[in-house]
């Protein structure tokens, strides 16, 4: 059977669903969630010329002569008067600009007594300085954030500038996870001799912290097909993700089961190292994802294809992860007909790979910082190469 390479199997799995259900959110509750229509600005910023600085509104052909004061403007309290031919106003940063007034002169180059004011300093260097136009930033009707792209920070402070108080997202995705294998129990259940910790629970829901998913999880089902076939019949979700029983052992049942549930089985087994058993298909309406059992094969495929799934299902408009260019701190050997995901710890902004690349070494993957990319039947590559990485951080 031959290997499907990672890029095409992202995009079938892609293809497995659309996005879900739009929604509307507060906007205090849509950090990281991805903008299911365009935002567009409702207001004008600045909505008027405002002042950049604490100071005095003038004219810039007065700058030279003994003004007076005729007047405040504050932010949320505007002058209402018209600043004239020798005359200025007090104006603080975020102010409206008085009519009549080109410029903002610094009150560390201003001398006032009374209402007489007097430049001292160099002053202005040119008429219009310290003034934020109006509409300099983006004016009512402009596009702010398109769609398909994720609420950060920034994001949400820019749309609530915009004027809105709610934002149009997708609601969030279903994850139902399970754990295969008769061999584990649950993280700090009584330590028994030859029963492995479920280690790869917390460390999935880690990968998904922070991502717009509700988890359902299913617990640790044995190596049993008619209760795998049973269980998976039974799940309601968007995502199904398994991990264990994807391999070709006489226990690996994730396939027969997801099969006997009336899954459709898109593809199995992706040209990647780690993660090669890896498995995707439909049951019902929710796709399903079998990630292969060791830890760090688990963990690099669910980088990989179940964090971009969940936001391809979220409306992303670019799910996939994008790598970074970086420098390799390393030799690495020759790679076969796998693409490779190296572990490896930044050093001095460079790569370094890591001495062990076992797809269950926890503790490497913990001490990691990086996955470097590798193309399948790349050559050879040395130390103070360019690659590609992505961050685990
Ligand atoms: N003859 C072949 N054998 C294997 C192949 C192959 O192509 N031919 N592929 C290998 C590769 S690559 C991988 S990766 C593993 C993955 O196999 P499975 O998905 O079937 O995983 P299991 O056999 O169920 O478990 C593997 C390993 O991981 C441990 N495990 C399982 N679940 C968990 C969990 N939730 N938390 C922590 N650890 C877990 C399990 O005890 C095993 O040690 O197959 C190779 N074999
Ligand atoms: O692909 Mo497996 O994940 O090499 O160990």
């Amino acid at each position: 059977m031959s290997l499907l390479p990672v890029s095409e199997a992202q995009a079938r799995l892609f293809a497995l669903a659309p996005p879900v259900a739009i929604e509307s959110v507060a906007i205090d509750d849509a950090a990281g969630r991805w903008t299911a229509e365009p935002i567009v600005a409702l207001r004008t910023q600045p909505w008027r010329d405002l002042s950049a600085m604490d100071g005095y509104a003038l004219r810039f052909a007065d700058l030279e002569d003994k003004l007076t004061v005729i007047g405040e403007s504050a932010a949320g309290r505007p002058f209402d008067g018209d600043v004239g031919a020798g005359q200025a106003a007090r104006i603080f940063t975020g102010a409206a600009l008085p009519p009549g007034a080109d410029t903002v002169l610094l009150q560390e180059e201003a001398r006032r007594e009374g209402d007489a004011l007097w430049l001292d300093g160099e002053g202005p260097l040119r008429r219009g300085a310290h003034i934020r136009r109006a509409g300099s930033d983006f004016l009512t009707g402009d596009m702010l954030i398109e769609a398909g792209i994720r609420l950060g920070p920034a994001q949400l402070g820019l749309a609530a500038m915009g004027g809105h108080g709610r934002l149009p997202v997708r609601r969030r995705v279903r994850v139902a996870m399970v754990a295969t294998g008769d061999e584990l129990a649950l993280p700090g259940a009584p330590l028994v001799e030859g029963v492995l910790p479920a280690s790869n629970g917390p460390m999935l829901r880690g990968l998904l912290a922070g991502l717009p998913v509700e988890i359902v999880d299913l617990g640790i089902l044995p190596d049993r097909l008619d209760v795998l076939a049973d269980a998976f019949r039974a799940v309601e979700a968007d995502i199904l993700v398994t991990t264990g029983g994807a391999s070709v052992g006489d226990h690996d049942l994730v396939r027969p089961a997801l099969a006997a549930a009336g899954a459709e089985i898109d593809f199995w087994r992706i040209a990647m190292k780690p993660g090669k058993p890896l498995m995707a298909g439909r049951l019902g309406n929710t796709v399903a994802l079998g990630l292969p059992g060791n830890p760090v094969s688990a963990f690099v495929t669910a980088r990989l294809f179940l964090v971009p799934l969940v936001a391809a299902l979220s409306g992303a408009a670019q799910p996939a992860p994008t790598p970074l260019p970086g420098v390799l701190g390393g030799d690495l050997a020759a790679t076969a007909n796998r693409a490779e995901y190296v572990r490896a710890r930044i050093v001095d902004g460079r790569l370094v790979p890591s001495a062990t690349q076992d797809s269950a070494a926890m503790r490497a993957l913990a001490r990691a910082d990086a996955l470097i990319f590798r193309e399948a039947h790349a050559e050879p590559a040395k130390t103070g190469e360019s690659c590609f990485f992505l961050p685990l951080a």
